[in-house]
């Protein structure tokens, strides 16, 4: 058999030269440059037992269990929140009946950044971009007719997670449910809160002791929760490449890993609840080849640099979300195709959990009926097309393999990088990247603007607008929320509430854990704002030093 060259040569070359390939760029979202074809010489010196393995061994390049898909579907959560804790949980409910499998909680930006409904600074924003939760009257309303022991919720919470937290857990211990039986995630990752999101409250330091209280707390008083969601999402769609998404959130999962250990913690013992979030772009095999090699990269480090001896230290398990930021406003009907196509290539690259974005995205929050396609898109992929069949059907692709290869060491050499640089906290401060997300974003924003490349309906193949209806807010929601804060403030026991904040501060003050106090502070319907406010007393507000 010839050899790839000798192909390239004698028969590739002279057929390019009479039919000329496309004047395109080929390079993926990452910048990497594919060759025509990949074969079996492209593979070279790659080895089959270190670096791919089966489904459910190290180092998990197929995927974290045997069976993927053959035993359980993924998650279909859907991310969804809006206006009060009524109208979000009758949402909840309406998705749990279209056969969603578990929940996934939007908060709006009041909540996001440690106000009160009734702050001044949240004016105009209550229930905008996700719902309000102000204290656990709110989350009582929330999750009201949903059972924590066997629906799984995910809280897209960062800041203020370990207060949402405790007031989800708290809902559950009123209840009297078993905290052995509940499951779930918080996001809890603050780190890409200060490289890209930008929700953050305290500085960088006391914000990360916030995120090791859960590591140490969770594991032992529930169990079954998945305390962080180190997460690429919010990097990416701050413009990163998929690379630079996957280095720098693996960066952050080792560095929460580093200060779990300085406190002395048992990498076994924590390490098998950290989650991942990934967001899933239009490039479709590099997205499939990013979460193939974000497993592999984990295992390895987790077992070789941090000697983690628990398998379930090493599997990297993940949710995925397609890329809201990929999804124009222009002809938003083609994102339920794209949506699709990235849909796949999450599957393909074996998460455990997925939201499918809605294709008005760009537009407002999704209507009911287009968060409904979204999810029957998940489910046409996992009933109709054979998909969920076959473990990693593209294991041994000359391409993917070689892509997800590509893709480990180019990662890689960003984490030595960061390491070199003094690490993640020294990379946030330094403005290491935000500057490389922002060459990375101008670039891909030049190549669109010189049609370099294609966005259907955006650059190329455009036409006139067309309407579809939006999900609107009812400003009343800021009114029922104030209410129900005046009555929590009214009823509740103040002796309570002065001893809980002032234990919650002595927190701050000593460097105990803090979740006990975040705790009581629910159960004593302390508001949210409270909460915040005492902690800034102590770890002051943290203000973005200008990057240049
Ligand atoms: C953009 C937006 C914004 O900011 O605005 C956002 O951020 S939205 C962000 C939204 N974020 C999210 O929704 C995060 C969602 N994350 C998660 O659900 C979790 O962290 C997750 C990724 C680990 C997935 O958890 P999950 O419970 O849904 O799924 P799992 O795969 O863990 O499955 C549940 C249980 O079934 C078991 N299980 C699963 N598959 C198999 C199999 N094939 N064979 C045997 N057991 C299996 C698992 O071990 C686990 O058990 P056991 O539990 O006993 O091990």
């Amino acid at each position: 058999m010839k050899t790839k060259n000798e192909w390239m040569g004698s028969v590739y070359g002279p057929a390019t030269q009479k039919f000329p390939e496309r004047k395109y760029n080929f390079t993926n979202l990452s910048d990497m440059d594919p060759e025509p074809i990949y074969t079996a010489d492209d593979l070279e010196g790659w080895d089959a037992e270190r670096d791919l393995g089966y489904p459910g061994e190290f180092p998990y390049t197929r995927g974290v269990q045997p069976s993927v898909y053959r035993g359980k579907l993924w998650t279909m959560r859907m991310f969804a929140g809006f206006g009060s804790a009524e109208q979000t949980n009758e949402r909840f409910h309406a998705l749990l009946r279209a056969g969603q499998t578990g929940l996934s909680t939007a908060f709006d930006l009041p909540t996001l950044m440690g106000y009160d409904s009734d702050h001044h600074f949240s004016r105009g924003e209550v229930g905008k971009c996700g719902v309000a939760v102000s204290s656990l009257a709110d989350m009582e309303i929330l999750f009201q007719g949903i059972d924590p022991e066997t629906v799984t919720t995910s809280m897209t919470i960062n800041s203020p997670a370990n207060a949402i937290w405790a007031m989800y857990i708290a809902n559950a211990q009123k209840q009297g449910k078993d905290l052995n039986k509940i499951g779930g995630t918080i996001q809890n990752d603050i780190l890409k809160e200060f490289i890209a999101q930008k929700e953050f409250i305290y500085p960088p330091a006391p914000s990360v002791k916030l995120v090791i209280d859960t590591f140490e707390w969770g594991p032992r008083i529930v169990p079954k929760w998945n305390f962080i969601s180190v997460s690429g999402y919010h990097i990416r769609e701050a413009g990163a490449t998929g690379v630079q998404e996957l280095a720098f959130t693996l960066a952050d999962g080792f560095h929460y890993v580093e200060k779990a250990l300085e406190r002395g913690l048992d990498i076994d013992e924590f390490a098998p609840r950290i989650s991942f979030f990934w967001d899933i772009h239009n490039d479709f095999f590099e997205e499939i080849a990013k979460l193939r090699a974000a497993r592999r990269i984990w295992a390895r480090q987790m077992r070789d640099r941090y000697g983690a001896k628990n398998p379930k230290s090493w599997m990297l398990r993940t949710h995925s979300q397609t890329a809201g930021v990929s999804l124009p406003a222009q002809q938003p009907l083609n994102n339920i195709a794209r949506v699709a196509i990235q849909a796949l290539a999450a599957v393909l690259g074996g998460t455990q959990s997925l939201h499918t974005d809605a294709f008005d995205e760009a537009l407002a929050l999704p209507t009911e009926e287009a968060a409904t396609i979204a999810l029957r898109t998940q489910q046409i992929i996992a009933y109709e097309t054979g998909v969920a069949g076959v473990v990693d059907p593209l294991a041994g692709s000359y391409y993917v393999e070689k892509l997800t290869d590509d893709i480990e060491r180019a990662a890689m050499g960003y984490i030595e990088q960061i390491r070199m640089m003094g690490g993640v906290e020294e990379g946030i401060d330094n403005g290491f990247f935000q500057l490389e997300m922002a060459e990375a974003a101008y670039r891909y924003q030049r190549e669109v603007e010189t049609k370099d490349r294609i966005i259907v309906g955006v650059n190329d193949f455009v036409q006139d607008a067309v309407e579809v209806p939006i999900q609107l807010i009812d400003p009343e929601v800021e009114r029922v929320q104030e209410a129900r804060l005046a009555q929590v403030r009214r009823e509740r026991d103040p002796a309570r509430v002065e001893q809980a904040l002032a234990d919650l501060r002595d927190t701050a003050v000593t460097g105990a854990n803090s979740m006990p106090a975040f705790l009581e502070c629910a159960h004593a319907y302390v508001t949210l704002g409270e909460q915040m406010d005492v902690l800034k007393t102590v770890y002051g507000e943290y203000v973005e030093p200008a990057v240049v």
